[in-house]
C-alpha cells in the first residue's frame, strides 16, 4: 500500500512527553523492527520480553529512519533524525499506525473474538456466514487471515497493531463491510488492538493457559477483560453467561452487554436436542435447527455466532438457516466421513493435554457404544517434554486403541519422543497402544484397526499442512491422508 503523510500529523494521535528534530518530514512507512528501518520510516523502540527495543536505535537511525518513538531519550542525537519521547511506545505505535492507515476500524463493522477456545471457530464461521449473506468481509485468525476468498498467510493470532491495521485498509480498499479477528490476550497487553474502533466483542470462555506469559490466572482474566473494556458505547459486548468469567466480563463496560446461554437466562438461549457424531440439533431462541458441527462446545461457538449475527442486524431466522449448512473451520473438530463403513474421521488441532482431554470427552459424549474410538497422537520434538507421557496416557485410557506416532519431530530423534510418550500408558493399557513413528503408516493403521462406524481421532496438528523433521518442513496434510486412507483401504 502506497501511504505517505507527515510525522507531525501523524503526532496529533498521541502525547508527546518531549522531542527534537524535524517533524515535518514525510513519513512512508512504520516499523517495530529496526532491521526493516530506512529513509521515510518511523522507528517505534518497543520493550520486549526478550530485548529492549531502545538498543537498537543506533541501528535504525544508521539505516536512515525518519524519526524515533522511544521512551527514553538516546542520549546522542543525530540531528538529521526525530526523536519523539512517548510514556508508552508500543500504545503510541497503535494510535500512529491507526492514523498512518486513516483508521480503516472506524469504516468497518469489526468484531473481535477474546477467550481460551473457541476464537478460530468463531471468527472463520462468522466470516463464512457473511460471505454467505452476500457481504464483502475479512478474517484475521490464527489459520490465516482472508480477505473475501483471497488468503494472506497469518504469523500471529493477532498481528502487531501496524500489520494489523495495514491489513484493515487493505479491507476497506477491497470493499470489505465487516471483519471478524481473534484478540489474543498477547495481543490486548501489548496494544495491538489499542485504537481500534470495534462494533462488537465476544467472549467464549476463559482456563488456565498461557500462564507462563501472563504469570497469573488473574492477569490473565485482566487481559481478556481489557478487551471488553475498550468496546464504545456503540458496541455489543456478547458473553458467555455459562463461563464461571463471562458475568465478570460484563462487569463495568461500556459497550452494550448482551450474553448467550445454554442454561438460564440471556439475550440469546440455546437448548440442546442432540448432540451426535452426524452434528448437533438445537433450539435457538426458540428456532429448532440442524448442524454440521459436533459436541457442546460448538453449540456454544453457534449461540456466539448466532448472537453476534442478529446484533448486527441480520434476520435470525436467515442467520440459522445458512449457519445450518456450514461446516467448522479447518483443523477444528473437522469430521471426514468415509462414505461406504460410516466410519467418522475427526482432525483436530488438539496438541496439549487439556485439549486432547476435551476432544476425548466430546466424543465420549457423541458415540453409541458399539463405536471403537481410534486415537492417532503424536508430541512436538524441542517443546514442552512433561505433556508426552501426559498425552499417552489419555489417548490409551480414553480410547479403544491408540497410535502413537511424530507431530514435528523438529531436531530431537522421534523414537525419543515416543519412549517418553510410552512411559505414560499405564500398565492395563499397554496392549491398546501401538506406536509407529512414520506418521502416514500411523493414519494407515488407526484405519485399517477401524471397524464399520467407528471414530479415528487423529490429534495435534489440524489445519498444520506440514511435517517438521531434522529442521525441513515436508508437505503433509491429516485430512489428506486420512481421506487418502479410506480409499486405498476400501472404506
Ligand atoms: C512473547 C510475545 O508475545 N512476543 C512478541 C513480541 O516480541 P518480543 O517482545 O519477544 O520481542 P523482543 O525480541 O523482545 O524484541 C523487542 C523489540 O525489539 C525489536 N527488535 C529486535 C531485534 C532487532 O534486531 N531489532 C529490533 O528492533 C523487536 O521487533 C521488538 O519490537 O512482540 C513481537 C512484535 O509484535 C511479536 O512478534 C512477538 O510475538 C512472538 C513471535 C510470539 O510468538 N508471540 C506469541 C506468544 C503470541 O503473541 N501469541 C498470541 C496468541 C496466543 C494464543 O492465544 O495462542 C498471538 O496473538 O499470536
Ligand atoms: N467453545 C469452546 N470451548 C471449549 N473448547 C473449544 C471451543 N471451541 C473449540 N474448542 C476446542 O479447542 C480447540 C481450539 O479451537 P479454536 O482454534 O477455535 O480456539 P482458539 O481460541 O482459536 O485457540 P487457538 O488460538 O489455540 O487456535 C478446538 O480444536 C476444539 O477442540
Amino acid at each position: 500500500m502506497n501511504q505517505s503523510t507527515s510525522l507531525a500529523s501523524l503526532l496529533t494521535a498521541v502525547r508527546v512527553t518531549a522531542q527534537s528534530g524535524p517533524t515535518t518530514v514525510p513519513v512512508t512507512g512504520l516499523t517495530l523492527d529496526s532491521r526493516q528501518a530506512g529513509p521515510g520510516v518511523v522507528f517505534f523502540a518497543l520493550r520486549g520480553t526478550a530485548n529492549d527495543g531502545h538498543q537498537f536505535i543506533p541501528k535504525a537511525v544508521e539505516l536512515g529512519a525518519a524519526a524515533v518513538v522511544c521512551e527514553d531519550l538516546p542520549t546522542d542525537l543525530n540531528p538529521a533524525t526525530a526523536y519523539v519521547q512517548v510514556k508508552d511506545s508500543a500504545e503510541a505505535m497503535a494510535y500512529m499506525a491507526a492514523e498512518f492507515y486513516g483508521h480503516p476500524s472506524r469504516k468497518l463493522q469489526l468484531v473481535g473474538i477474546t477467550g481460551t477456545n473457541g476464537k478460530t471457530t468463531c471468527a472463520t464461521m462468522l466470516h463464512k456466514l457473511f460471505r454467505e449473506l452476500g457481504y464483502h468481509c475479512g478474517l484475521l485468525s490464527t489459520v490465516q487471515n482472508q480477505i473475501d476468498e483471497q488468503v494472506i498467510p497469518a504469523t500471529h493470532t493477532t498481528p502487531d497493531a501496524i500489520r494489523l491495521n495495514e491489513l484493515l485498509a487493505r479491507m476497506v480498499q477491497a470493499s470489505c463491510t465487516h471483519v471478524f479477528m481473534e484478540v489474543s490476550s498477547h495481543a490486548v497487553v501489548q496494544h495491538r488492538v489499542t485504537g481500534l474502533q470495534f462494533a462488537g466483542g465476544i467472549f467464549t470462555n476463559l482456563t488456565h493457559d498461557h500462564l507462563d506469559y501472563h504469570g497469573t490466572f488473574d492477569a490473565y482474566l485482566k487481559a481478556k477483560k481489557g478487551f471488553f473494556d475498550m468496546l464504545p458505547k456503540s458496541a455489543f459486548a456478547l458473553t458467555n453467561a455459562d463461563d464461571k468469567r463471562g458475568p465478570v466480563m460484563l462487569q463495568n463496560v461500556v459497550g452494550r452487554r448482551e450474553s448467550y446461554s445454554m442454561r438460564g437466562p440471556a439475550t440469546f438461549r440455546g437448548k440442546l436436542i442432540e448432540n451426535a457424531v452426524h452434528g448437533l440439533h438445537l433450539e435457538v431462541d426458540g428456532r429448532e435447527a440442524q448442524f454440521r458441527l459436533i459436541g457442546v462446545f460448538n453449540a456454544y461457538n453457534l449461540l456466539a455466532i448466532y448472537g453476534a449475527a442478529v446484533l448486527l442486524g441480520e434476520e435470525p431466522t436467515e442467520v440459522l438457516t445458512v449457519l445450518s449448512g456450514l461446516t467448522s473451520a479447518p483443523g477444528r473438530f473437522e469430521p471426514v466421513l468415509a462414505e461406504k463403513t460410516r466410519i467418522t474421521g475427526i482432525i483436530d488441532y488438539a496438541h496439549t493435554p487439556d485439549a486432547l482431554e476435551n476432544v476425548l470427552q466430546t466424543i465420549a459424549e457423541i458415540r453409541q457404544p458399539s463405536q471403537q474410538v481410534i486415537t492417532v497422537v503424536g508430541c512436538g520434538g524441542n517443546r514442552d517434554g512433561a505433556k508426552r507421557p501426559i498425552m499417552a496416557r489419555l489417548a490409551s485410557q480414553l480410547s479403544n486403541r491408540a497410535v502413537l506416532t511424530s507431530d514435528n519431530p523438529r531436531f530431537e530423534d522421534p523414537n525419543d519422543i515416543l519412549q517418553q510418550m510410552q512411559t505414560g500408558v499405564p500398565a492395563a493399557d499397554q496392549g491398546k497402544v501401538l506406536t509407529i513413528p512414520d506418521r502416514r503408516e500411523a493414519i494407515k493403521t488407526a484405519v485399517a484397526l477401524a471397524q464399520p462406524g467407528d471414530i479415528v481421532l487423529v490429534a495435534g496438528k489440524g489445519h498444520e499442512a506440514y511435517q517438521e523433521i531434522k529442521g525441513v518442513r515436508s508437505d503433509f496434510d491429516d485430512k489428506q491422508v486420512l481421506i487418502e486412507m479410506f480409499n486405498l483401504l476400501g472404506k
